[in-house]
């Protein structure tokens, strides 16, 4: 089976739809904000983006979670944004090697409208709306090259995770 990363910009519903899926998986879902430092995680609440610095430790914590599921099936939540950061999940400090053939990449793609209606409805949650608009300008979306799947957010939580594991069906994953 494969590790299955839940990547999209704060509010796209990583969590929820990790939580939905690991139950119907019957496997384990970590969240990628268990893995920031307490730094980063104040600078966030205090309305502040991540720069690349700030984000590659965590990137690469998650990188050694992922390892150490030694091809056990797997959740992993984490917004992932850029290229270069999914790279960094996938082969760690080593750009070279992909190590990682059986990561799979779910992409939560929804409208600044409906995220950011989603997020001022959101209660007790460290991570501010207003932050919204610098995660949006630092998202690159997963191209040709890259194993994933998007799913739009717009739909229910039953449909976008019943269309995962409709995929994972299909490509013989699951
Ligand atoms: N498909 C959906 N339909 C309706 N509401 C949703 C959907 N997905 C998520 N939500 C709601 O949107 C809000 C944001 O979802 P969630 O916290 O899972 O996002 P997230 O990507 O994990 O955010 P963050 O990265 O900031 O932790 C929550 O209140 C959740 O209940
Ligand atoms: O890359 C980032 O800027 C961060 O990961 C954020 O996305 C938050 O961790 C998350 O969205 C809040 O839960």
């Amino acid at each position: 089976m494969v590790v299955l990363v839940i990547m999209g910009v704060s509010g796209s519903g990583k969590s929820s739809v990790a939580e939905k899926l690991a139950e119907k998986l019957s496997c384990s879902s970590k969240d990628a904000d268990e893995f920031h430092s307490m730094e980063n995680k104040k600078k966030m609440t205090e309305g502040t983006p991540l720069t690349d610095e700030d984000r590659l430790p965590w990137l690469l914590a998650i990188h050694a979670h992922i390892q150490s599921l030694h091809g056990q099936t797997g959740i992993v939540t984490c917004s992932a944004l850029k290229k270069m950061y999914r790279k960094i999940l996938l082969n760690g400090h080593d750009k070279s090697i992909p190590r990682h053939s059986d990561v799979l990449f779910f992409y939560l793609k929804g409208s600044y409208e409906l995220l950011a209606e989603r997020l001022s409805q959101r209660k007790n949650h460290f991570m501010p709306p207003s932050l919204l608009k610098s995660q949006l300008e630092t998202l690159e979306e997963p191209d040709d090259s890259e194993k994933c799947l998007t799913l739009d957010i717009s739909e229910s939580l039953d449909s976008i995770v019943s269309r995962a594991l409709h995929y994972l069906q299909s490509c013989g994953l699951s």
